[in-house]
């Protein structure tokens, strides 16, 4: 069902309940339009603003999610220029409790086809350590666990939720799209997903070391996103949407925008078939605290600051608290 269009600009600028479920849009997803627009806030955060005001939607059901598309509404954003704290420290402000980020994504091995979605389970760093990549700072240490760097209990819902056959749509071909998740690779590996900086794409001889790796596909965004997300304390998991063969293939031209734009209509069409699917499961999830989906993250923070609390400047404590209120006194 795709809703009538809103005129973004008119919708209020305050949203009264808080919103549990975020989505963030990648390349080719930059709204929900099958859902109603309720909301839409500019959230001003210690870390600047996001990439673009937070659009509240509801489903038939009633159900809030918040939308952000990542490299803003025109994507006018280099994948380095994200402002990754803002909208993560944004996110959290408005009451979200679990991330589902989408991203379209280079596919490292042959059986993960161009319009295949991926559920990944791990991440491997090839960004140049230029992105802001922590909300602590010099002052105020703190170490967060990044072992299983997505949330397991939602990568599990997904994984439950929609079917590796048979839910991805063909779109004007006959090869019908998968998705790979853990569960149901043949041996249960895990899927990684390289985070390099761009923004021109890897060379062959990257390509191949990334597949030597064991890499699956390769995008320019999980990093520091999915880091930021848990130091928030939010339940992430990112849907990587494959749109070409990198540059590894040797029988295949390397990849080109070209090449990525071509497979976005579809990809983007079947994300927001899975988004819908999610929307409805997670929330309802979130409502009932059925899974307990975040509740294993929340309050981890506390126990991972190095730096005895007494001795923080206010300013800085004030800036924690933005992101977690009451963890720390401020004197
Ligand atoms: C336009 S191809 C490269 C670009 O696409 C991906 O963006 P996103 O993850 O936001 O969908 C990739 O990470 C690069 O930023
Ligand atoms: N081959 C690729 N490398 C990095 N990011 C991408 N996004 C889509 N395709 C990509």
């Amino acid at each position: 069902m795709s809703h009538e269009k809103t005129d973004l600009a008119s919708l209020p600028h305050t949203f009264s309940k808080p919103v549990h479920l975020a989505v963030i849009g990648g390349t080719g997803l930059y709204e929900l339009p099958n859902l109603k627009p309720v909301a839409r806030l500019t959230v001003s955060t210690p870390w600047g603003f996001p990439s673009a005001p937070i659009t509240i939607a509801e489903t038939q059901s009633g159900e809030a999610v918040a939308f952000l598309a990542r490299h803003g509404p025109h994507h006018d954003l280099l994948p380095t220029d994200v402002p990754l704290r803002a909208n993560i420290a944004a996110l959290k402000k408005v009451g979200v409790k679990a991330i589902i980020a989408f991203s379209a994504v280079g596919s490292l091995q042959q059986e993960i086809r161009p319009r295949d979605f991926v559920v990944p389970t791990q991440i491997i760093d090839r960004t140049k350590g230029i992105r802001p990549s922590t909300f602590f700072e010099k002052g105020f240490v703190a170490h967060a666990m990044f072992g299983e760097p997505f949330d397991l209990k939602l990568n599990k819902i997904i994984a439950d939720s929609i079917p590796t056959k048979g839910f991805l749509e063909a779109h004007d071909t006959d090869v019908e799209p998968i998705l790979h998740t853990k569960q149901h690779t043949s041996n249960g590996e895990d899927l990684t997903v390289i985070c390099m900086e761009g923004p021109q794409f890897s060379t062959r001889a990257e390509s191949k070391m990334y597949r030597s790796w064991g890499g699956s596909v390769i995008n320019m965004s999980v990093l520091p996103e999915a880091k930021l997300a848990r130091e928030a304390e939010i339940a992430y998991q990112m849907i990587c949407m494959s749109t070409d063969y990198d540059s590894w293939n040797e029988s295949e031209e390397p990849v080109t925008v070209e090449t990525v734009v071509g497979n976005l209509k579809a990809n983007s069409s079947n994300a927001l078939k899975v988004a819908s699917k999610l929307i409805e499961v997670v929330s309802e999830d979130l409502r009932t605290g059925k899974l307990g989906l975040g509740s294993d993250l929340e309050g981890s923070m506390k126990y991972s600051v190095s730096t005895s609390p007494h001795g923080v400047k206010k300013e800085l404590l004030e800036k924690m608290h933005f992101l977690f209120p009451g963890y720390w006194p401020i004197q």
